[in-house]
């Protein structure tokens, strides 16, 4: 479970992105952060991966205090989640393939069955005959396929994904929305920032709609 108590982020300078947030995010749930622009969606997935920290307030993800991890276990708890950001920090002196293998490597998986593993998740997002391809060959809807694959190749039991349709054409779109939708029946918590109207007809996640840092709903 997912638990935002009294959650307000200020960045250096700037005004409040996020403002006393307090909901639950249950298990296997579906949820979908809406809102317009600067709304504070970004903030509110960035804290839950403790890539930012409250400025007050508390964010648990069962039971553990995510602002208070130190920097040495931060990787690990990375290490267990699934994170489909803008900038999709792939690593460009590195092929598609390896890209993807990579997480699994440093989790220590051997190198046969995360090769495998590597090629299956490619293979889902239309990448499989790309897997020898230097990531910026691709086209930005292609890197951010790769960086889905990435993001799914650990089997997380949480995906944050910020606008992951973005880039995608109608038919890639499309199979994120399958994906997700079968990483949700199969038990995954997904929080995803989005302004797609379809993505909501289509998954009909629970919404939590943001305004100036505010929780609506
Ligand atoms: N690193 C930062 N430093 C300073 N201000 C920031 C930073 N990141 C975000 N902000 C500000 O915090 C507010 C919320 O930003 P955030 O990116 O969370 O919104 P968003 O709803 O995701 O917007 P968008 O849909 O445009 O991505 C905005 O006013 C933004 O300018």
């Amino acid at each position: 479970m997912i638990t935002f108590s009294q959650v307000t982020k200020r960045y250096p300078g700037g005004h409040e992105a996020l403002c006393e947030a307090s909901f639950t995010i249950a298990t296997g749930e579906m949820v979908a952060v809406t809102g317009p622009s600067g709304a504070g969606k970004s903030t509110l997935l960035k804290l839950i991966a403790g890539i930012e920290r409250p400025t007050s307030g508390s964010v648990l993800v069962d039971g553990q205090n995510i602002g208070r991890l130190s920097r040495k276990a931060m990787p690990y708890w990375r290490r267990t989640l699934g994170l489909v950001f803008q900038d999709a920090k792939l690593l460009y002196d590195r092929n598609c393939f390896e890209n993807v293998m990579l997480p699994l490597r440093i989790s220590g998986m051997p190198v046969k069955e995360a090769a495998r593993r590597a090629r299956a998740a490619l293979d889902k997002v239309g990448l499989k005959d790309r897997e020898r391809a230097m990531p910026i060959t691709l086209s930005g809807g292609e890197q951010q396929r790769l960086a889905i694959a990435r993001a799914i190749v650990n089997r997380p039991s949480i995906l944050l994904a910020d606008e992951p349709t973005g880039n995608l054409d109608a038919d890639y779109a499309e199979l994120l929305l399958d994906m997700l939708a079968a990483f949700s029946r199969a038990g995954v918590t997904l929080v995803i920032a989005t302004h797609e109207p379809r993505l909501i007809e289509r998954l009909k996640p629970r919404v939590l709609a943001l305004r100036g840092g505010r929780v609506l709903t």
